[in-house]
């Protein structure tokens, strides 16, 4: 079979806008033989599964468990991708960063990696079924017991350390309000039952407990390890199971009668309720489990002060911090220094398991929650790298870039540079730059020769730009010894994957390479060896059996006709203002012009509003996510240009309008808020017909929610705040619309439909007839006399 890549996005997508830039090239078509399939069968990885062990003495104890017979490693990349040089002037990457692919998304975003799979994956999942198989044998003969018992006190501690957060009164409050407003199902059992006990003792009886908790937990930690219950047994090749803790009660329960049953929930609830809490010291441990086991049994949980919580939230809210200070573990001085000044104290989990295995000078691939650190987890060691490296002579005419991160959007360069700033605060030779779309290339090149630069973080286009542009980039580049790629499967994407190829080949193959990313869906694995050494361990920090988003963050979903959508936004948005003075929230929508009509109608009706879109300059760009970094009382309305990896803290609500691209995108965006362990809000709003977009997300946790009910005033209000917005931003919104629905699989294989359903968009913006779209762009969106349509 021969793959056709062609060079420039605008080719492929017959949705992309018409204007037309001076890099653009008559298309070229790279041909190689042999699907992609047959490469992964001959460039196999080497998947490495690692639990986080409870940690013990600071060190963090790994498992891994080969699912593939090892075989030779292969110039996978090299034999499809072109090498770079210097000199070489090649047309400038079309696509900046991820904002663009928002708007330019067209087919590559259903493509990306679906619909590849082939047998080879299923031989894969075969595998992966064996190793369970073989995983759940170890623990029926008893191996994993120790583990479990450990996770069990992890568990409990990890729970007792989420009440001490700030603000947990707070949280609490506005999750039950929450929990009102969107009905039963999110009944949230943390709280009162009758929902009415005020903030202030809520929280400091929750702050007794836990101090109590955790005291205990000390001291038990130090028997245990004593013991050598807890000890690292990191030679036996056993798998830790930090997953199967809420499948306690299942594993243990399955062939009691239901007499016994009847009999042990008795005794259980005696247990639970103290009567039968006859322990000893020495005991505690076990006392501990038995709880837990008794809770689990009756199917709620009570923790130290008897608070009761649902069994579906159990073992899944776990903290984001580990047990290891930074102060315990051996890095240098000055980045310690770094760190303390930079507030940090503990490691978050996804730090302290996968700093030892960087330094150690392995490649990994590592999925952690969002929100949980994973920037500083590849910052820190990269760092390690370069402060340990000889000093860079002041004559070399073009010192070496030693660390390269690449990231998907600006904002997350600009914010991953400034983290490694805060982090080189003491390490006044190490330097760090950022080259990134929208600024001037000729500003960056003068940065770049004037200033130190080991460490670069870049997006992709921009650094394709500098190595075919820039004199001496190339040669800098063959210095660098760690290669990042945050959010990795993103940048393996489609969209992306051309621009990391070539990135890949400018830099050398003796380096270490750094996949992070909150999503690594199983396409991922297939295909990280283009930038993967085989033996790399892929580092999971989200426990299995869990969900990818935080628990913290209550999800719901609603339909709607498009016609009550604006209302129904308007609605949700003074709801969640009029119940949280603090309110922070994010509307994501589907494209750049979508958000700039959302923006604009929301502003119309004295909403306290921002917009930022690849449509916007990039210092307009860089102005309000610094607003809305520091503000309150703020809603941005947004494309996926904020979906990945910015960190604005304490977002109190996520709102998204229409699919998200794909479920990574969604659990993404729904990552904006509930970071570093907070809680938040996230509710999607689809239309009946994007309802089918909820089976890629049906093993998260996003319930149902009834509509808020419209009165005619507010619909009125709504209609009039629609009819001041501009004609433009309707035209543009409608083409936008009707661009990235004619791109889902789904919905745009059946124009004529597609066609009805932007015309319900154009009379939802309140216009009698759709705007007339350009023939050209209507060819190019495969469109051309389709019913209902007008062309200009
Ligand atoms: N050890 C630590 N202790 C406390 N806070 C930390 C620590 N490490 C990082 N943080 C903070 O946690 C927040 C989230 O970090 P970061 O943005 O790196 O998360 P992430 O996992 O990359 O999220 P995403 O998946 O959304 O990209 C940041 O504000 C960061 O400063």
């Amino acid at each position: 079979m021969v793959i056709k890549f062609i060079p420039h996005l605008r080719v492929l997508s017959p949705s992309l806008p018409v204007t037309v830039f001076p890099s653009m090239k008559p298309a070229r078509t790279i041909c190689f033989n042999g699907s992609i399939p047959v490469l992964n069968r001959v460039f196999p990885f080497k998947l490495k599964f690692l639990g986080l062990s409870p940690r013990f003495n600071g060190k963090l104890i790994t498992r891994s468990l080969s699912t593939r017979p090892s075989r030779p490693r292969s110039r996978a990349s090299s034999e499809f991708t072109p090498k770079i040089r210097g000199d070489v002037r090649a047309s400038k990457s079309l696509i900046e960063d991820e904002a663009e692919l928002s708007d330019w998304v067209g087919e590559l975003r259903t493509d990306s990696f679906r619909g590849r799979l082939t047998s080879e994956d299923e031989e894969l999942d075969a595998d992966r079924q064996r190793n369970r198989v073989r995983s759940s044998d170890r623990k029926r003969n008893g191996v994993s017991v120790k583990w479990r018992r450990e996770s069990e006190l992890d568990n409990f501690r990890e729970s007792s350390k989420r009440e001490t957060r700030g603000n947990f009164g707070d949280s609490i409050s506005r999750k039950s309000r929450f929990s009102k407003r969107f009905g039963g199902e999110l009944e949230d059992k943390d709280s009162d039952d009758d929902g009415e006990e005020d903030d202030e003792s809520y929280s400091s009886r929750k702050s007794r407990g836990v101090k109590r908790e955790n005291t205990k937990m000390d001291s038990r930690r130090g028997k245990r390890n004593e013991r050598g219950l807890g000890s690292g047994n990191a030679g036996s090749g056993r798998r830790m199971d930090l997953g199967r803790k809420s499948n306690f009660h299942e594993e243990e329960d399955t062939d009691a009668s239901e007499e016994e049953k009847g009999r042990e929930m008795k005794g259980l609830e005696n247990f639970l309720s103290g009567e039968d809490s006859d322990i000893n010291a020495a005991a505690e441990d076990d006392y501990i489990i038995l709880r837990k086991k008794a809770s689990y049994a009756l199917g709620l949980e009570k923790d130290a002060d008897q608070t009761v919580t649902p069994r579906s939230s159990q073992g899944k809210s776990e903290s984001y911090l580990s047990e290891t200070r930074f102060d315990q573990i051996s890095i240098s001085p000055l980045s310690l220094k770094g760190i303390k000044d930079a507030g940090y104290e503990k490691m978050t989990v996804v730090q302290e398991a996968t700093l030892p295995v960087i330094l150690k000078g392995k490649d990994v691939l590592a999925k952690a929650k969002t929100g949980t650190g994973k920037t500083v987890a590849f910052l820190l060691p990269s760092i390690e790298i370069v402060s340990k490296l000889p000093p860079v002579d002041r004559d070399v005419k073009r010192p070496p870039i030693h660390v390269l991160v690449i990231c998907p959007t600006r904002e997350l360069a600009i914010q991953a540079a400034s983290e490694a700033k805060k982090l080189l605060k003491y390490h006044p030779s190490i330097g760090v730059q950022v080259v990134i779309g929208g600024t001037r290339l000729a500003l960056e090149q003068k940065n770049l020769q004037a200033n130190p630069c080991q460490i670069l973080v870049a997006t992709p286009g921009r650094l394709r730009d500098h190595l075919e542009n820039t004199a001496g980039f190339a040669t800098k580049l063959m210095g660098v010894k760690v290669l990042v790629l945050d959010e990795a499967d993103r940048l393996l994407a489609m969209g992306f994957r051309k621009d990391i190829e070539r990135i890949i080949a400018a830099v050398p193959k003796q380096r270490q390479t750094l996949l992070f990313s909150a999503t690594v869906p199983e396409e991922v694995h297939q295909i990280c060896h283009i930038a993967l050494r085989r033996d790399h361990e892929f580092i999971n920090t989200v426990q299995e059996g869990t969900e990818d988003t935080h628990s913290l963050v209550r999800q719901v979903h609603m339909v709607a006709p498009l016609d009550m959508q604006f209302s129904l936004l308007y609605v949700l948005l003074k709801e969640h203002i009029a119940d949280d003075v603090d309110y922070k929230v994010l509307v994501f929508c589907t494209t750049a012009m979508v958000t700039k009509l959302v923006a604009d109608v929301l502003r119309e009706l004295n909403l306290n509003v921002r917009e930022i879109h690849s449509r916007k300059s990039q210092s307009y760009r860089t102005r309000v996510s610094d607003e809305f970094r520091k503000s309150k009382g703020l809603i941005l309305v947004t494309s996926d240009v904020s979906a990945r990896g910015v960190d604005y803290p304490d977002v109190t609500l996520v709102l998204q309008v229409g699919m998200p691209s794909d479920r990574e995108q969604y659990i993404h965006r729904l990552g904006r808020t509930g970071r570093k362990g907070k809680e938040g809000q996230g509710i999607l709003l689809l239309a009946p017909w994007e309802e089918k977009f909820l089976s890629c997300v049906k093993d998260l946790p996003i319930t149902k929610a009834p509509l808020p009910s419209l009165d005619p005033e507010t619909k009125k209000k709504v209609g009039r705040a629609l009819s001041n917005v501009e004609m433009k931003s309707k035209e543009s919104a409608y083409q936008a619309w009707l661009g990235y629905y004619n791109s889902d699989k789904n919905i745009g294989r059946d124009k004529y439909r597609l066609v009805e359903l932007a015309n319900e968009f154009s009379r939802s913006m309140g216009l009698d007839n759709p705007p007339a779209i350009p023939k050209l762009v209507l060819s190019k969106m495969g469109l051309r006399n389709i019913p209902g349509l007008r062309v200009r």
